[in-house]
């Protein structure tokens, strides 16, 4: 069952950022308190990667128990290990050097210099299995249950790596699939599904700066997912957009919030 989009319109990116590290934070040591553990799927890109640096810049980043989550990724820039452009690089750089996690709770999606090699489709079916091992006999369709799972939303409304009209967004069976041939560089990636998605929690939705306004105004009036896959990424409990007031100025008045700060 889908859960109808929440929206949150910050004044600009940084205070974005801010507040959904800050939200971020609450929720990871709620789960921490509630069950011992936290499990969050992380987002690459521009606003993915600054609520990582506005986590790493918070005081109270200390209040989650860093050795106590797992960590685990939408999606994937197949390339070599350390690849500057790989989103586990850039998370890495923006946040998780600098706190001390467990490394067998990070899992990184597959680089295309491991055990694979270039077979992305093997890469995202190890990613799969990897998944399937982790969750539990009462977690939702071979994924563990994520609390959170964030999604950095692309001006041309794709999530993950999800883009228009691909065949990745069809997907309705396997929970990670290799990705050939997308419009955004690289053209090969790996990427959860749809599926793999809404089996989380709760799903945030980042959307930050006018090249985002197009894109969140379509996926959130009511456009198919297969044209635009941010419209079909929700979570169980909740569907959460974290805009900015640029990336919010072209969505119908009857959906932006009338007190925003
Ligand atoms: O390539 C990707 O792009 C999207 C959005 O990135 P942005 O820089 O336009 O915010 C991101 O969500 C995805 O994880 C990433 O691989």
């Amino acid at each position: 069952m889908s859960t109808a989009p929440q929206l949150v319109v910050h004044r600009d990116k940084e205070l974005m950022a801010q507040a959904a590290a800050a939200r971020l934070i609450t929720r990871i040591v709620d789960a921490q308190a509630s069950r011992g553990s936290a499990s969050v799927v992380l987002t690459g890109g521009r606003n993915g990667n600054g609520l990582l640096a506005a986590l790493a810049a918070a005081p109270a980043r200390d209040a989650v128990d860093w050795g106590r989550i797992d960590l685990w990724w939408g999606d994937e820039r197949f390339l070599p290990d350390g690849d500057p452009e790989r989103n586990v690089t850039q998370a890495r750089a923006a946040l998780l050097d600098a706190v001390p996690l467990d490394p067998e709770r990070v899992h990184a999606m597959p680089a295309s210099d491991g055990p694979h090699g270039t077979d992305v489709d093997a890469a995202a079916a190890s990613y799969a299995e990897e998944l399937a091992r982790a969750a539990g006999p009462t977690d939702h369709g071979g994924v563990p249950e994520f609390d959170v799972l964030m999604l950095g939303v692309g001006p041309d409304t794709h999530v993950a790596s999800l883009f228009p009209e691909l065949p990745a967004v069809r997907e309705t069976e396997r929970t990670v699939v290799g990705v050939h041939g997308a419009p955004k560089p690289p053209p090969t990636r790996v990427t959860l599904t749809l599926p793999a998605i809404r089996a989380a929690r709760e799903v945030w939705l980042l959307a930050a700066g006018e090249d985002k306004a197009e894109a969140a105004a379509i996926a959130l009036s009511g456009a198919g997912e297969i044209q635009a896959p941010a419209a079909g990424a929700y979570g169980r409990a909740r569907t959460l957009w974290l805009l900015d007031a640029a990336a919010a100025s072209q969505l119908p008045r009857a959906l932006y919030p009338p007190a925003s700060a």
